[in-house]
């Protein structure tokens, strides 16, 4: 088992890589502490299996290091990491016997065969394949195929590490939830340090202590499923988690007030002073749609908004509003009756963020 730290990291698939587009893996420092449970989280084509892959030693970095426990593993190749990975699809081999395809491993590494059948009979027991031992994987279904799969992951306990790469893919959404639920057990049994990639944000909160969010080859947060939701680093953060996702609004201070287009916002002088200061022209504040206050008659400090569309959702409802020429949306629960044509919006200070160049500035009160 492993702290893997990755160190001054980058990746380009072209020759000779010119600006930041040209590269999967924008230059990062990262460290997976050792017994973590994490997710690695980020839209298709963000460079999630790209990094997954530098890990194991699948693909050698353009440039940076990667550390486990201190020491530089650049040059070993990916049997001597000591790394299992899982893939989207389900690696088995179809002629061996589901009992052999889990010893496989094992065996491998010259394990005794007394430790092959106890954790074969382990790993077996927990992903509910005890009845599937005695058969050939080629008569397995495609689920029963990628558990397999899965358990050969499992079945070692002197791994570095277990890297998943959307390892539920194929699998019905039923017994999804509950091998999520699964893995979950496995971590805390085996205490394995588990990087689990995903574009899911359900399924990186479930699985995951501790969620890297990727974007465009960076990882622009790491934290706790609650820190991401409450105080997102990055505008991306924002709309990635939640639904709907946070919302952004254009600011500028003009004669001395905080403007979203023709709109004054009332904030507070702090922040006032702060979006003057921005120094760029790209400034936000973000606030999400749970904690805008919505009213149906005027109240103090409440701006004006036009009702567009209301979606009940049975617990809940969203509404989408028009503040100015700025789309927002609200989050409302079931309780509260939504209002006609009309909203009175408040933006309780508490809850707004400041959002210079797309990352978040913290406003000293
Ligand atoms: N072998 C390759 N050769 C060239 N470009 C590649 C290769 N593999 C990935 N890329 C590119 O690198 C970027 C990152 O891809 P990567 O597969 O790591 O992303 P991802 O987040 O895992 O996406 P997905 O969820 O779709 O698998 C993408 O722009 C992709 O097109």
């Amino acid at each position: 088992m492993a702290e893997i730290t990755l160190k001054g990291l980058a990746h380009s698939y072209v020759a000779a890589p010119g600006g930041a587009e040209d590269y999967a893996i924008r230059e990062m420092d990262h460290v997976w502490q050792q017994g973590g449970a994490y997710a690695l989280l980020g839209p298709s084509g963000c460079g999630k299996s790209t990094l997954l892959n530098i890990i194991s030693g699948l693909l050698s970095p353009s440039r940076g290091e990667v550390l486990f426990d201190g020491q530089t593993v650049n040059d070993l190749p990916p049997e001597a990491r000591n790394i299992a990975q899982v893939f989207q699809f389900p690696v088995v081999y179809d002629t061996m016997t589901v009992r052999d395809n889990l010893a496989f491993p094992l065996r491998n590494v010259g394990a005794p065969e007394a430790h092959v059948a106890e954790r074969v009979k382990e790993v077996a027991e927990v992903l509910e394949l005890t009845d599937q031992l005695g058969r050939k994987a080629k008569n397995l279904t495609a689920d029963e195929k990628q558990k397999v799969s899965m358990g050969r992951g499992l079945v070692r306990d002197d791994v570095s590490a277990i890297l998943f790469d959307e390892p539920l893919t194929v699998i019905d959404p039923q017994l999804k939830w509950k091998l999520r639920r699964k893995l979950k057990e496995i971590h805390k049994r085996f205490a394995i340090t588990m990087v689990y990639v995903t574009h899911d944000q359900l399924e990186a909160s479930t699985f995951a202590d501790k969620i890297a969010v990727m974007y465009e080859g960076q990882v622009v947060q790491f934290g706790t499923p609650s820190e991401l939701f409450e105080t997102p680093n990055h505008t991306f953060v924002g709309y990635f988690i939640g639904s709907p996702g946070m919302n952004f609004l254009d600011v500028a201070v003009r004669d001395g007030r905080v403007m979203a287009g023709e709109i004054p916002l009332p904030v507070s002088e702090a922040l006032c002073a702060a979006v003057a200061e921005a120094g760029t022209t790209n400034v936000k504040l973000g606030i999400r749609p749970e904690f805008v206050e919505v009213h149906d008659a005027p109240v103090e400090g409440g701006m004006q908004a036009r009702v567009e569309h209301i979606q009940d959702l049975g617990t809940y409802s969203i509404i989408d509003l028009r503040l100015g020429d700025m789309s927002l949306k609200a989050r409302i629960d079931e309780d509260q009756p939504p209002p006609a044509e009309i909203a009175y919006l408040r933006f309780p200070g508490e809850r707004v963020g400041l959002y210079v160049d797309e990352f978040r500035v913290e406003v000293q009160a």
